[in-house]
This record gives C-alpha cells, structure tokens and sequence, in this order.
C-alpha cells in the first residue's frame, strides 16, 4: 500500500478466555475509511478497542503516527481520535446532553461547539435530557455527535449504526462522507450492514476467528470477484486464474466464480475467446466466499 499508514499493528495478540484475537498484522492508510466486517465474536470489538488502548494487547506492536505506546494512549494522541464503542459507558448517565459535552470538550481542545449544535440538530437528539433516559438510538446518535465535533483525525466507529433508524442511519452515512472531504479524517469503523460497507468504504478488512484474513481495496473487490458464464469445457476452466467454484450449465455452457475477472478476460481474450455473460458478485455474497476460501485448502483471495 502506498499511502502512509496512521496506525500500524504488527502480531497483535489478545487472549480471551479459551481464544485468542490475533496474531493481527494490519496498517491503517491516513485519509480513507476502513471497514471491519466479519461474523459475530470474530474480533471487530477487540480489534477497535486495541487501536485505543481499551483493551491492552498481550503481544505484538501497535503504532500511532510512528510512537509505539503498550499501556494506555498518551494524551496528545487520545485527542486526536474520536471513538464511539459498542458497548456505551453507563457512567455518565446522570450527566445531561449539555453537561456530558461540556465534559468532553475540555478534553478535545478542538471541539467545534457549532458544529456539535448543528449535528445535534441533524439527528434530532433531545436537548437537555440525561443519557440515561434516552433510547438506545437517540444515545448512539449523541455519540456519534460527540465524537465527530472535535474534528478527529482518526475516528472509531464500533457498529455505529447499531440501534438507529432508517432515516438517522442515511443522516450518518452523510454527515461521515462530509467530514472526510476535508482529506485529514480516518476513519476506522466495524459494521454488519452490507450497504454501510458499498456507501463508506475504500478498504474493506475481513477477520474471522480472530484472524484477518485480509485487507482489500472495495472497488478491486468487487470489480474482480466475478460469475461468469462461458462455452467452453471445464478444463478450460479449470486452468483460469481465481476460480472458486464452478458448475456446468447444459448445452456445453459452464458458469463460475472467479476472484481475478480481469485476469481471466485476458486470458480468454489471448486465445480468441470470449465471456458469455458477467455477473458482479454482492458484496455478502463476496465476504461469504471469503471466509469459506479461507478455510484449509481452498482458494484464497
Ligand atoms: N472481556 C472479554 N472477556 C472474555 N472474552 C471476551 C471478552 N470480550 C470479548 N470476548 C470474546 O472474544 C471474542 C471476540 O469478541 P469481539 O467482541 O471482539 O467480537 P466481534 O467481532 O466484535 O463480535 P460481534 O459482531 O458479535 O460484536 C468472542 O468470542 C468473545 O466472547
């Protein structure tokens, strides 16, 4: 990757219990969104809360802008991320909106109070009411608020949209596309919602059972994970470059999935032969091949 990585993580290991989170081998590019998806317990949380310092790796390496730091984030890095966990703090739920904001904006010298007023306003937060008395989906939207208003430059969404409603969730989806206009803002976030990962996403990081099993590019993704159908034997087929499953389609027609689509029209294109048909693959259809080629002895991406 060419771009300069934010943060880097080098054979990050978390044990839990009878698993362990990791060994994870990962660098954050500056300036771009990066999403973290993958089934439930695979390590998204862990993941997030290591890149803070919630949770303290038990091995390996974690870089922030070029300082390594093994125990909790010194304060001048801590303000430069804004984080919104999964699991929200019950400590603050006898603070009001105003009081919890005026709290964190001590600590983020940057805090645009503006900004924070008019993102409140966007999401329809109630003003003046304690955190805990809100609905879940009305705390989640606070934070997303108060995590945005100092203008971070790295910021971690865990499952963010969880708990919000439709019209909330398109409001966050903007309100995250316009802060990365300005080119200073990362953002480091773990989703289940295949649409959040097609609208926010440039990367796209796959972890299953405490693995990654990868970092990609979402447009070369979905660009190059292909089904295609074409007259030919399976032989032929057989020899293409990324073929994850084929299957014969009558008539002397095959129909299969490849991982290299372009690769393969090239190589087709070499010998005079050409593509029937081509259908992009979902992108959970895409993540679904993923994990099954990781598993021993099948295709890898
Ligand atoms: N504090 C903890 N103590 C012990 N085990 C934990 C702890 N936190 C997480 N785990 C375990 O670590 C594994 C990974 O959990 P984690 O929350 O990181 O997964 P996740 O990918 O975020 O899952 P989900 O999609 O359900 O939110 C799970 O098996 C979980 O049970």
């Amino acid at each position: 990757m060419m771009e300069p990585a934010l943060i880097e993580m080098h054979g990050v290991t978390k044990h839990r219990r009878t698993k362990r989170i990791g060994p994870i081998t990962l660098s954050i590019p500056e300036g771009y969104i990066v999403a973290i998806v993958g089934p439930n317990g695979s390590g998204k949380s862990t993941l997030m809360n290591m890149l803070i310092q919630a949770v303290i790796p038990d091995e390996g390496e974690i870089t922030w802008l070029h300082e390594s730091h093994c125990n909790e984030l010194p304060l001048h890095i801590r303000k430069q991320i804004g984080f919104v966990p999964e699991q929200l703090s019950l400590e603050e739920k006898h603070s009001t909106v105003e009081a919890a904001a005026a709290f964190r904006s001590q600590w983020y010298d940057t805090w645009d109070g503006y900004y924070f007023d008019a993102l409140l306003s966007v999401f329809g937060v109630p003003r003046g009411v304690k955190l805990g008395s809100m609905s879940k989906g009305e705390r989640r939207k606070f934070e997303i608020a108060a995590a945005l208003a100092p203008r971070p430059r790295l910021l971690l969404l865990d499952e963010p949209s969880s708990g919000l409603d439709p019209f909330a969730w398109k409001e966050m989806i903007h309100q995250l596309q316009e802060c990365m206009k300005g080119g200073e803002t990362t953002i480091v976030l773990s989703t289940h919602i295949v649409d959040e990962v097609r609208r926010l996403a440039d990367y796209i990081v796959l972890m299953h059972h405490g693995k990654v099993l990868g970092m990609v590019e979402k447009d070369s993704l979905l660009d190059n994970w292909k089904e295609c159908w074409i007259s030919a034997d399976a032989e032929l087929v057989e020899e293409l470059p990324g073929i994850v499953s084929w299957k014969p389609e009558g008539a002397g027609k095959i129909s299969f999935v490849t991982t290299e689509c372009m690769a393969v029209e090239q190589i087709l294109q070499s010998s005079g032969l050409k593509l029937l048909k081509t259908r992009a693959l979902e992108l959970d259809e895409v993540l679904d091949l993923w994990i099954q080629g990781s598993e021993p002895g099948a295709v890898r991406p």
